[in-house]
């Protein structure tokens, strides 16, 4: 069975300032959860302090129940810690990855056929004796990857594994850490930056911003219900604003109709996120949020529409996505904007 991670009442301070908060974090044996956060956000530091590199200057993170600083060495090696850079050494690939096996010593037969095992279930077993810093980033981070994967961890923690990797290359990657991991009972945590993959590969998310917890759920829940306008941005959610909802629950910004409506939160201050493909985009004088075009470029399966809505305090510059063969409208051209309650969150905030 996988590891167990508890996190209480952590502090850490950086520089003079406070750069991780953490009340408190469960990770249960056998789970895949993804810490999500932009950059600076203290995914680094959280990983690290799970990996017992550093320590917090106030609580306690526990691994089965008892606390990373009093484990014993045994005990730490059934943590993989995978850097964002890969460390290898100017040795062969076989012998990085063997290293430490070697450490543990395990009999020299035995760590070949681990060291091998890990190599093939990442795909790379063909680089077993080439030099590791003659390869490609991507095949190092795989070899990174490989040499944690050998020594059979209850806990796994991940850096950014796939950091450096173009698109493509990076959905690989994840099919084969999935691939590699289906039958073993281990317990990760993987830091990431893309919402994307979070919500892909994840049993459940810890959102991070500026070095607090601000949601932790299943990427459903996160997907649907962002806690509040940083972590809907942090999704992913293109078009992001303030709003009000009035005493009969009709969804305002800036005192213009957006077609969207509540029965469940109240009147009061509220938070708009729409993802591009919400925003409709209608003709001018429609009821809805008055915006002007400013440019229509062509996406993926998409056409992509950019607007500047019309706040009586400024502009709000929106994001739409209009099917590829819909009328688009022209640049410069006034329209109306509402957005669909399908692909569109209401939340509670300012
Ligand atoms: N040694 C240090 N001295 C001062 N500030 C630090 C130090 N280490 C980290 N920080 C700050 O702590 C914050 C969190 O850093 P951390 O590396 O954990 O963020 P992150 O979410 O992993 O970011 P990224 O996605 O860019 O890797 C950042 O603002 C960083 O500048």
């Amino acid at each position: 069975m996988g590891a167990a991670l508890t996190v209480r009442d952590v502090r850490v301070a950086r520089g003079g300032r406070e750069v991780l908060v953490v009340d408190h974090l469960d990770v249960k044996p056998s789970e895949h959860l993804f810490v999500l956060g932009p950059n600076g956000a203290g995914k680094t530091t959280l990983l690290r302090l799970l990996a017992a590199v550093t320590r917090p200057d106030r609580g306690e993170v526990e691994v089965d129940g008892v606390p990373v600083r009093r484990l014993g060495l045994a005990e730490r090696r059934r943590v993989g810690y995978v850097t964002q850079r890969p460390a290898l050494l100017g040795t062969t690939v076989l012998s990085n990855v063997e290293l430490p096996l070697r450490w543990r010593k395990v009999p020299r037969a035995r760590r070949r056929t681990m060291a091998l095992g890990a190599l093939e279930r990442l795909q790379v077993a063909h680089l077993a004796e080439r030099p590791a810093l003659a390869l490609s980033g991507g095949e190092q981070q795989r070899v990174n990857l490989a040499r944690s994967l050998a020594c059979d961890p209850d806990l796994l923690l991940l850096d950014e594994p796939a950091a450096g990797l173009d698109t493509e290359a990076r959905a690989i990657f994840f099919a084969d850490l999935e691939r590699a991991l289906a039958d073993r009972a281990v317990t990760t945590v993987q830091v990431t930056h893309r919402p994307e993959e979070a919500l892909r590969h994840a049993d459940r998310v810890v959102v991070l911003v500026d070095g607090a917890v601000r949601q932790v759920g299943t990427p459903e829940m996160i997907n649907r219900m962002p806690a509040d306008a940083a972590v809907a941005t942090v999704v992913g959610y293109d078009n992001v604003l303030t709003a009000r909802i009035t005493p009969d629950g009709a969804v305002l910004v800036g005192e213009w109709p957006t077609g969207l409506a509540t029965d469940g939160l109240g009147p009061g201050p509220a938070v708009v996120a729409a993802f591009a493909n919400a925003v409709q985009v209608g003709p001018s004088g429609r009821e809805g949020l008055p915006a002007v075009v400013r440019g229509v470029s062509p996406g993926r399966g998409h056409r992509v529409v950019l607007l500047d809505g019309r706040l009586p305090g400024g502009l709000v510059p929106l994001v739409a996505h209009l099917g590829i063969d819909a009328p688009a409208p022209a640049p410069g051209e006034a329209v109306s904007v509402r957005f669909d309650d399908a692909l569109s969150a209401i939340l509670r905030g300012r």
